[in-house]
């Protein structure tokens, strides 16, 4: 695929392991990106399982489809440009039955034919695995990197690992890592709690050599909002500091 000029840099956010929060982490990265005035966008990559509209709250809302392509849907507010499957079909129960090249080839449509406008950063939010999709995205997108979330289990992290040996191999960089779900506060006693065990990104990080993003608590609120889609609404002092540290990157 080629460059797109309309986009300046280009994030995918991905974990081999599915449910440690790529799409929540997705969401949170282009809100706090577009807070700072950033242009950002982001694909739904996971055709199969699309969750980005929802937590964004776009129901009931299609892209406009014209001759020159795909507008994809803004949201509320912070007009991130948003694209999904989930945006183009009639029902969205409606599942999506495809094999890999079908899949491969809606991702590289989601590149070619949708009109971003002016963006500073595409985010895609990546399937779980190592499969089909993944493959094209790492292989033939320009892709300035990979951002990789897990969650603190040891069998988070071994598949997760996967995914970041993907990467290398692939020769893209490694942006760093992000650890959801590191933590628990209690809100009445303000106890930290780690029903994960003790946290274990950073050492991750430093062994792989990688960089360390940073660590998401357990917030009962980023589910509630997640659902409600009101992600825009969401804010936590933690995804400021990742962003500062992805940012580093690109500076
Ligand atoms: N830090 C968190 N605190 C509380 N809930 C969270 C957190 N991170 C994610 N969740 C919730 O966990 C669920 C799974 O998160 P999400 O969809 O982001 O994961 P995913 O890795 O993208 O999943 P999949 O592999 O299915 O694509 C969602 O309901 C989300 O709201």
């Amino acid at each position: 695929m080629e460059l797109n000029p309309n986009i300046n840099r280009t994030i995918a956010v991905m974990s081999g392991k599915g449910g440690v929060g790529k799409s929540s982490v997705s969401a949170l990265l282009t809100v706090e990106m577009a807070r700072r005035g950033l242009k950002v966008g982001i694909m739904d990559a996971d055709i199969t399982g699309p969750s980005v509209p929802t937590m964004f709250g776009i129901v009931n809302i299609r892209p406009t489809i014209n001759e020159a392509g795909i507008f994809p849907v803004e949201t509320e507010k912070y007009k991130i440009q948003v694209i999904s499957i989930n945006l183009l079909l009639e029902r969205p129960d409606q599942p999506v039955i495809w094999r890999g090249p079908l899949l491969s080839k809606a991702i590289q449509d989601f590149w070619n034919e949708v009109l971003w406008s002016d963006l500073d950063f595409l985010i895609l939010d990546m399937p779980p695995g190592t499969g089909d999709v993944p493959l094209t995205v790492l292989q033939s997108m320009p892709l300035d990197g990979a951002v990789i979330v897990s969650s603190p289990q040891d069998l988070a992290f071994m598949i997760v690992k996967k995914a970041i040996h993907m990467v290398q191999q692939l020769q893209k960089p490694v942006l760093g890592l992000v650890e959801n779900m590191s933590f628990i506060q209690c809100p009445k006693c303000q106890e930290i709690i780690y029903p994960f065990g003790q946290p274990k990104g950073k050492d991750i990080s430093t062994q792989l050599q990688i960089p360390f993003l940073g660590e998401l608590p357990i917030d009962p609120v980023l589910s509630e909002y997640c659902d409600a889609g009101k992600i825009e609404e969401y804010e936590n002092p933690k995804i400021k500091n990742i962003v500062d540290m992805l940012m580093v990157g690109f500076s």
